[in-house]
């Protein structure tokens, strides 16, 4: 039974993260179903051979009292806004003011969900976090271990702590109002709320059930890797087995920015899920640490936001 369980526990990860991760499932949903009810009942016969990433913990836990408050040892910042072209020139003034005319952009998706902190200590997922006020955030572990595109356990053992937003996709939000309003519930004004909601939630099995996603996109501790660029950061995230938005694009100049911001604003309304902007990086680290951080925003970033 223990080598079955072990077989199981890694083809069922491993199928998860081709369809919630990479988007290409290998099995049909029946298989995948089938695969872990066997595992269900082996588990259930023999509980010591539940794995803490056992894809049979997805579905959620005991239910807390409270969340505890956690401290970011690194704070996580918001950044600075602009809002038409020429506060984006204004942004490139002052970079190149700073580093010089040979820089980069990275250009992401701003997504319309929840910041989220995430401690790894060989491999293993051991803290999920809001951001609260920067510093404090609240211990919600439980519910961002139930985010099946969230590894358990990454593909390298290393210890680092990655930042992003977790979500929940339009679709899964017009499922939800709709079931509430049959249910004579107040439904959610918009999908940063559902997620939100779902996210405080004090019972995991409720934020199991609510099909939230995340997309990582940066790494806290980025020196201890040696990675010296953002872009390159990305990739060695989406190695580890974390999903990371395939949208992104890197730039030489704030015109390709432009060019990549105005694109978006036509085909917003295409995405399977909200966003409210997009968010733009110098992509050198070098570059990044040399521009600093204001007390609240870093310098070497801004959120360009879509008009309401
Ligand atoms: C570097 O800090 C940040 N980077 C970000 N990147 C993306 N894609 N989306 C965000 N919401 C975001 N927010 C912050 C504070």
């Amino acid at each position: 039974a223990e080598k079955k369980a072990k077989d199981l526990q890694n083809l069922l990860n491993q199928y998860a993260y081709e369809y919630y991760v990479l988007d290409q499932p290998s099995v049909p949903d029946a298989e995948y179903d089938r695969l872990l009810r066997e595992l269900i009942e082996i588990e259930e016969q023999f509980p010591e051979l539940q794995t803490p990433d056992s894809p049979t913990l997805r579905v959620g836990g005991e239910i807390l009292t409270m969340f505890n408050k956690v401290q970011h040892a690194i704070p996580m910042l918001s950044l600075g806004n602009a809002f038409d072209d020429q506060d984006l020139r204004d942004f490139d003034r002052r970079v190149r003011q700073g580093v010089g005319d040979n820089v980069s952009y990275v250009c992401e998706l701003k997504i319309d969900g929840l910041a989220v902190s995430l401690i790894y200590e060989e491999g293993m997922l051991v803290r999920g976090a809001t951001r609260g006020d920067g510093t404090t955030g609240e211990d919600i572990t439980s519910n961002l271990r139930t985010i099946r595109s969230l590894p358990i356990r990454l593909k390298e053992p290393v210890s680092l702590e990655v930042r992003g937003e977790a979500f929940m996709p339009k679709k899964s939000f017009e499922a939800l109002n709709k079931k509430r309003k049959d249910r004579e519930e107040e439904p959610f004004a918009n999908p940063r709320n559902a997620a939100a909601g779902s996210l405080r939630q004090l019972d995991p099995k409720i934020a199991a059930s609510r099909n939230l996603d995340v997309f990582l996109y940066g790494i806290a501790n980025v020196g201890d890797t040696g990675i010296r660029a953002h872009s390159k950061g990305l990739d060695y995230l989406e190695q580890l087995g974390f999903k990371t938005n395939k949208e992104r694009r890197k730039v030489d100049s704030i015109e390709g920015v432009i060019e990549y911001v105005n694109g978006w604003v036509e085909k917003r309304p295409d995405l399977p899920y909200d966003i409210d902007g997009i968010v733009i990086k110098v992509d050198s680290l070098d570059q990044q640490e040399e521009l600093g951080t204001t007390a609240k925003s870093p310098r070497w970033a801004i959120a360009y936001k879509f008009p309401a």
